[in-house]
């Protein structure tokens, strides 16, 4: 595309125009990514600056560069087109829709926000529309699916020249359909800004990454955006609506502020579209979901309360969406597995061990009670808190775990620049302020490989190890290295390592 299509070039403060005609051959926000002909993207992030690669950019070929500090006023390149922006995020969210050809704009575009329960909720909806009949594409934590292809992603919710380039390519390949999960970084940030959704769910509102947005009312408004993206979609061409967790009371909030149909989910019957007589097992759930457009019993799964709720968004999601009832409970059942959410461990032993992603309080407090109630044994739980996130999160969880955990094993979980014996030490804080006498194989093991041993050895026939947090990461990260590490993997080879001896 040529610069002059990109840019409305009489907006901008100081550019250095070489030609207007310039055809650019890509856009990159990483200098490590620019090939010959491309437009960069100077970010100014937290860990470094875009603007200290600007000549790596340069010498991998960069033809335009658009860049935000003010120091930077006769740029030194004089071949290079440089155009000087009041925020480089926001310009890349706008030029990277214009490059791609808004792709959002030929496309049903669904956004699933919330503190737990996205990347399930996307992973129902998903199947549920592509039982319908049609292709859909899937942006979500774990894994981005476009057609046959699937990518690992860094980020839940990737940065908006990403999430265009992804929808493009789904277009490309005919699918005009996407779920993206929508993470309240993704919102703050203008990760997706520029895109066209039509209908929004939110799951659950909980406070979670204050290390980022400080206060929940900032979490909060972060997360309102995409409902106000849904609401000045100018599309129009499918029928706009959010949907909420009418159990949540946080999420309640919305439904009086919204200016769109919103419809309520939840186990309560005053619900749009709630869930009755269910029958809760350790390995899966039966249940009748009540909707206004008819009933239809289901069998999930995926075991408890937490998967019911994702259940239900999803549903209401595609119920509002014009799907028969039919469609939407054969969409669910075919959800076996959500990557690295409830993983079941089987090497033969005669306890349980379940790999989840539960990585806050409300996650722990909703797969924890829930097999409290259904086992008999002793619960063991191997968790972490993550380095460089919210540290008042982390006696929070350590409270939770201990609540319904008989032995609590706390580990790291991606140190990140912190002391990884320190961050347990603040986990541990809430495990001794929920019981008054730790009992004595609870403890701190750092090396989360000898964690999960410890736990396998301490557990008894008809017990549960728990193993919380990191779901389906393949990796460990501290200060000055990353390490490979998949809890599955880990358990499943001291599983048939204890078999073998
Ligand atoms: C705190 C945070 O959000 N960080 C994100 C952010 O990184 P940053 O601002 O620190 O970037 P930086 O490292 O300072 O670099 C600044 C710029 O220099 C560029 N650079 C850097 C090095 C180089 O050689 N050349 C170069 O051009 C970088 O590409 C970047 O554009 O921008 C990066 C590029 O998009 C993200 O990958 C990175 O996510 C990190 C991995 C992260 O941990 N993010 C978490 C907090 C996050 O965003 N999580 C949410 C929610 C998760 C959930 O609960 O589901 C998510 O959506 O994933
Ligand atoms: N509706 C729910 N309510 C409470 N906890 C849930 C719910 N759904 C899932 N969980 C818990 O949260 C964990 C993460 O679930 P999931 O990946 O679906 O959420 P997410 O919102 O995508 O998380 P992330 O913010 O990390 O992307 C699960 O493994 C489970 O422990
Ligand atoms: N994506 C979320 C969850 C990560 C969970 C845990 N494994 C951690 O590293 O804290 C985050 O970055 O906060
Ligand atoms: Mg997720």
């Amino acid at each position: 595309m040529i610069l002059k299509k990109l840019f409305n070039l009489n907006e901008y403060g100081y550019k250095n125009i070489v030609d207007d005609q310039l055809k650019i051959s890509g856009l990159a926000f990483d200098s490590r990514l620019v090939r010959p002909g491309y437009l960069f993207f100077a970010i100014p992030g937290i860990n470094t600056d875009g603007h200290l690669y600007i000549e790596d950019a340069i010498k991998r070929g960069a033809a335009v560069i658009v860049y935000s500090d003010p120091e930077i006023s006769f740029p030194p390149h004089r071949e290079q087109t440089w155009i000087r922006v009041v925020d480089v995020r926001k310009t890349m969210a706008q030029i990277s829709a214009q490059f791609y050809d808004h792709p959002s704009r030929e496309m049903r575009l669904f956004g699933v926000t919330g503190t737990n329960g996205k990347t399930s909720t996307c992973f129902f909806l998903r199947n549920i529309l592509e039982d319908d009949g049609h292709a859909c594409g899937l942006m979500t934590t774990p894994k981005n699916i476009i057609g046959p292809d699937v990518y690992e992603a860094i980020n839940t919710t990737e940065e908006s020249l990403q999430i265009q380039a992804c929808l493009k390519s789904m277009l490309n390949k005919g699918i005009r359909q996407a779920v993206l999960e929508v993470s309240s970084h993704g919102l703050a940030l203008g990760r997706v800004d520029g895109l066209f959704f039509d209908a929004a769910v939110i799951t659950n509102l909980v406070a979670e990454h204050l290390e980022f947005h400080k206060s929940f009312e900032h979490y909060f408004s972060s997360k309102k955006k995409l409902i106000e993206m849904v609401e000045q979609n100018t599309k129009k061409s499918y029928p706009r609506f959010v949907i909420v967790n009418g159990d949540d009371e946080n999420c309640r909030k919305i439904i009086t502020e919204s200016h769109l149909p919103t419809f309520t989910f939840g186990l309560r019957p005053e619900n749009d579209v709630f869930a009755e007589d269910i029958e809760y097992f350790v390995d899966r759930t039966e249940m009748k979901i009540k909707t206004p457009k008819g009933n239809e019993s289901v069998q999930l799964s995926l075991p408890g309360q937490h998967a019911v709720y994702n259940a239900l968004a999803a549903t209401a999601m595609a119920i509002f969406s014009g799907i028969e009832g039919e469609k939407v409970a054969q969409g669910l059942e075919h959800t076996h597995r959500v990557p690295g959410r409830w993983e079941v461990v089987n090497a033969g032993q005669d306890f349980m061990v379940i790999v989840d992603f539960a990585h806050n309080w409300h996650g722990l407090d909703s797969t924890l009670s829930f097999i409290k109630k259904m086992v008999r044994g002793k619960v063991i739980t191997v968790f972490g808190c993550g380095g460089e996130r919210d540290r008042n999160k982390r006696p929070m969880m350590g409270e939770t775990v201990a609540r319904w955990s008989d032995i609590c094993i706390i580990t790291s979980d991606n140190p990140r620049h912190e002391d990884p014996r320190q961050t347990a030490e603040d986990a541990m804080q809430g495990v001794s302020k929920c019981k008054k006498e730790v009992p004595v194989e609870s403890c701190i093991i750092l090396d989360r490989r000898e964690a999960i041993s410890q736990a396998f050895s301490l557990a008894q026939a008809g017990d549960v190890v728990f193993l919380a947090g990191k779901g389906p990461e393949r990796y460990q990260v501290y200060h000055d290295r990353i390490i490979c590490h998949n809890d599955y993997d880990v358990a499943l080879e001291l599983l048939k390592e204890r078999n073998s001896s």
